[in-house]
């Protein structure tokens, strides 16, 4: 990372409140090195540029911190946070970097993606960081998964009823889903509220806000889990998507 890329890092994680110590900074720079290296080898991630990588990639997973939903009542309470569709390894990894206190499992269903989380993580010493590949429809009935996280997280990955039924079901009554998207419609908005109370959620709160330094709209949105996700969900590998509860398939 340039001294430029460095000084990006530090600016929009200051505008986060976040101040980053010299290791977290030395942390950041060997992930970007490894994403770059991971990306010339496999479709990794689109973004190549280290400002879009360290404003896009860095910088906007950790706003899944704003209001404090994650790490503060997630470290109170239950400490194990699953993140779902984590491709290569976001929000998870800046997140392990920031609160190594967090247990975390990066979950997705592209083994190369986990495989590349699992190498990067180890090479950054996060240990706390543990990597699953798997679909979220069949792990969220697995007993081993079902009902352990106290959050889920989850970036970029699907419309807001989609999440719904994938994520709730690996939360306990109390736990939270923390969805960090862009900007959301009004009949999204309505259809994850429909999806939500379907699966045992409520929505807690939408939060509009823009990405430091670039100002790109950006929404997160939590869920709470209010009543058990009924047996029947998550439904089998594919249907979420493809038959979105009180959602239209795009
Ligand atoms: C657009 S990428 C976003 C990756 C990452 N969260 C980020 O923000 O850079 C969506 C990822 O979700 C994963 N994914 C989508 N549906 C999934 C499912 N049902 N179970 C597990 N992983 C899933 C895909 O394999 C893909 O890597």
């Amino acid at each position: 990372m340039t001294p430029e890329g460095e000084a990006l890092l530090r600016q929009g994680m200051g505008e986060l409140g976040l101040e980053l110590s010299a290791e977290q900074v030395e942390q950041f720079r060997q992930l970007h090195e490894l994403l770059l290296q991971g990306a010339a080898q496999m479709n990794l991630t689109a973004l190549r540029q280290e400002r879009d990588i360290v404003l896009k990639h860095f910088v906007d997973s950790l706003t899944c911190l704003r209001g404090g939903w994650l790490a503060e009542q997630g470290v109170a309470g239950e400490k194990r946070a699953l993140d779902l569709g984590t491709g290569a390894g976001f929000p998870a990894l800046p997140l392990a970097i920031v609160h190594p206190e967090l247990q975390l499992v990066p979950v997705d269903a592209t083994r190369k993606k986990v495989d590349f989380v699992a190498r990067t993580a180890a090479a950054l010493g996060l240990t706390q960081v543990r990597p699953l590949t798997g679909r979220a429809e069949t792990l969220g009935q697995d007993p081993e998964h079902r009902e352990r996280y106290g959050r889920v997280v989850t970036r970029a990955v699907a419309a807001l009823p989609i999440l719904a039924e994938l994520a709730l079901p690996f939360l306990p009554v109390g736990g939270l889903l923390v969805a960090q998207k862009g900007p959301i419609t009004p009949e999204e908005l309505e259809a994850g509220t429909r999806a939500a109370a379907e699966v045992g959620g409520e929505l807690r709160t939408v939060e509009p806000f823009t990405l430091p330094v670039t100002g790109d709209a950006r929404t997160l949105v939590i869920v709470e889990k209010v009543a058990p996700t009924p047996p029947k969900y998550p439904r089998r590998e594919g249907v979420p998507n493809r038959k979105p509860l009180f959602w239209q398939a795009t």
